[in-house]
């Protein structure tokens, strides 16, 4: 699950014993299974974090103050903690991009910080004004930059080994936390999208069954079947308010391939709406301020009735699968019926259908809409996927998934050049958990590091003229294998749905062109951040092809 806002993480904060101290609280321990973290400060204003662990006292494990960083700068009027019982290794970046361990760099300093900053708030004013123009300009000033909101630090991962390394995150440097994921959780609960490392593997592997390649086959047929059944509802002239009726799409296929047991017609249209609360409640401003949630308000009290709605009908369903406990091919199945001893909890599959549902309805709903909107306008590579779709159609039901996106290439580069140019989830934080470094950048523990495939993908030397759109520059190339292309993450938690979203990107798209055009209304369309990246104001009129 997706992006998000540079915020600070504020309740990895514990208090510091005081002014200019050296050691963490004696009573500072794990919150909630995660590493707290002591302030020290040197300046009543300026502040910087660093772990506390609760260890036995003793030689070695006491926390000193380290020599200030070479070029850190003196206004900062910092030094940073260190944990000497948590090391990272020191070094370079290996061809996978993970720490080239033994090779310290001698002059690693620290990331240079992005022009544009002003006291006090720091860079909180290009992010509200133009946070897009923002990111993708960070890469001239390094592989790393760091921005400041308001006194915290903030690291821009700006190439795509220093993203593999934080990713791929091999010495476990790097979790999820801070305001972002609080919020998060305290939406769609302790789930594999949102819970920290230490829950994360064994979510991941005993979920990992429900998105294996075999399973595909079964997925196509169903997605199929709910794009023909929301066209069937179009008129010829018809003007489509793009977003929520591809919600409403993506919404019927990720309930279809998530609870096929029996029909969900009737219960489709509220669950879509409570996607949609979802969605239209998370402002950049409850993210940084997600108190705000708790405020009796009329739309709070609105967002709840939602998802207690969304919750009472994951309830019964994983209830009713358990009860029934056969293998209907969808992923509720595989999330009730593992044979695993170890076997998910009704929470955590409860937890984890919920990031299923909010964060792949939603990022799928953004593709298609971008996909169409691109479409509509080009005519001509709106015919080349029309032909490809047309073909496709004439296939026997005897064909794999696998085979029918092979014969739908044109589609499918259209598909990957929305990734790249309006990636979905442009935004991802994490934290550190111990001092660290990326590539020849030094990074004190406590954090904020952001990855973003908006920053990656609009680079000139990896995506040349990075603004166009062109699905050509993916002729012959497998996306997957592309350097520097990552809407869905990668390393240990790559969106475990990639090749079942890429599809159903894919199939959806051809289902759809196949039989309508779409024709831009006036009105611009502009990307909007959100909690995915969106296209604002995308309206669309229809016309048939083939008129019955
Ligand atoms: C175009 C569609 C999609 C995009 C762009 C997308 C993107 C992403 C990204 C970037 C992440 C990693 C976030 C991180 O590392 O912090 C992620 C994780 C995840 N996604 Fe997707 N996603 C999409 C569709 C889906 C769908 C359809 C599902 C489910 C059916 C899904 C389920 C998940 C889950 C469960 C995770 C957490 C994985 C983990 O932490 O191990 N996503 N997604």
């Amino acid at each position: 699950m997706p992006p998000m806002l540079p915020v600070p993480s504020s309740r990895f904060l514990v208090p510091a014993p005081g002014p200019g101290a050296r050691r963490a609280a004696p009573d500072a321990g794990p919150v909630d299974g995660r590493v707290p973290y002591a302030a020290t400060r040197r300046d009543p204003l300026a502040m910087r974090l660093s772990p506390c662990r609760q260890f036995p006292a003793g030689p070695g494990n006491d926390y000193v103050e380290s020599p200030s960083h070479g070029d850190e700068r003196p206004q900062d009027g910092w030094r940073i903690m260190r944990s000497p019982l948590r090391r990272a290794p020191r070094g370079g970046l290996d061809h996978d991009g993970a720490p080239e361990r033994g090779k310290a760099p001698e002059h690693a300093g620290r990331p240079p910080r992005a022009p544009g900053g002003r006291p006090l708030l720091g860079h909180v004013k290009p992010l509200l004004t133009d946070p897009l123009g923002l990111l993708a300009s960070l890469p001239r000033h390094g592989e790393v930059v760091e921005l400041r909101f308001g006194r915290t630090p903030t690291y821009v991962v700006c190439s795509p080994e220093a993203a593999q390394r934080v990713l791929r995150n091999s010495d476990h440097a790097f979790d999820k936390g801070g305001v972002f994921y609080e919020n998060m959780r305290s939406i769609v609960g302790d789930g594999m999208a949102t819970c920290p490392l230490a829950k994360h593997k064994r979510l991941r592997r005993l979920a990992q069954p429900a998105f294996q390649s075999g399973r595909m086959t079964g997925y196509a047929r169903t997605i199929q079947a709910q794009v023909d059944a929301v066209t069937a509802t179009w008129r010829h002239g018809q003007v489509l308010d793009v977003l929520p009726e591809m919600r409403s799409l993506a919404t019927r296929s990720n309930l279809a391939t998530m609870f096929c047991r029996r029909d969900l017609g009737p219960e489709v249209a509220g669950l879509r709406q409570s996607v949609t609360d979802f969605v239209d409640h998370q402002t950049i401003l409850r993210m940084i301020a997600p108190g705000l949630n708790r405020l009796p308000t009329g739309r709070n009290r609105r967002y709840r009735a939602s998802e207690a709605r969304l919750l009472r009908f994951l309830d019964e369903e994983i209830a009713a699968y358990r009860k029934d406990g056969k293998d209907h091919g969808d992923l509720m199945s595989m999330f009730t019926t593992a044979l695993d001893s170890d076997r998910l909890s009704d929470k955590e599959v409860r937890d984890t259908a919920m990031t299923v549902l909010l964060g792949g309805i939603t990022a799928t709903a953004v593709g298609h809409a971008w996909a169409l909107h691109q479409l509509s306008q080009d005519s001509a590579l709106d015919a080349e996927v029309a032909d490809e779709a047309q073909a496709v159609a004439q296939l026997g039901q005897e064909h794999t998934a696998a085979e029918v996106m092979a014969r739908l290439p044109r589609t499918r580069g259209v598909v990957a050049e929305v990734l790249r140019r309006r990636s979905p989830s442009y935004i991802f934080p994490r934290v550190t958990v111990t001092d660290t470094t990326i590539g020849s950048r030094r990074i004190p523990a406590g954090a904020q590091v952001l990855l973003s495939p908006y920053v990656l993908h609009h680079r000139p030397d990896l995506f040349p003229s990075p603004e166009d759109f062109d699905p050509y520059r993916w002729d012959g190339r497998d996306p997957h294998q592309v350097k520097g292309w990552l809407p869905f993450g990668a390393g240990e938690s790559k969106c475990i749905a990639y090749e079942l979203a890429f599809m159903d990107l894919t199939l959806s798209l051809a289902g759809i062109v196949r039989s309508w055009r779409m024709h831009p209304c006036p009105g611009s369309v502009r990307p909007r951040p959100r909690l995915h990246l969106e296209p604002h104001g995308l309206t669309l009129r229809l016309t048939e092809r083939n008129p019955r």
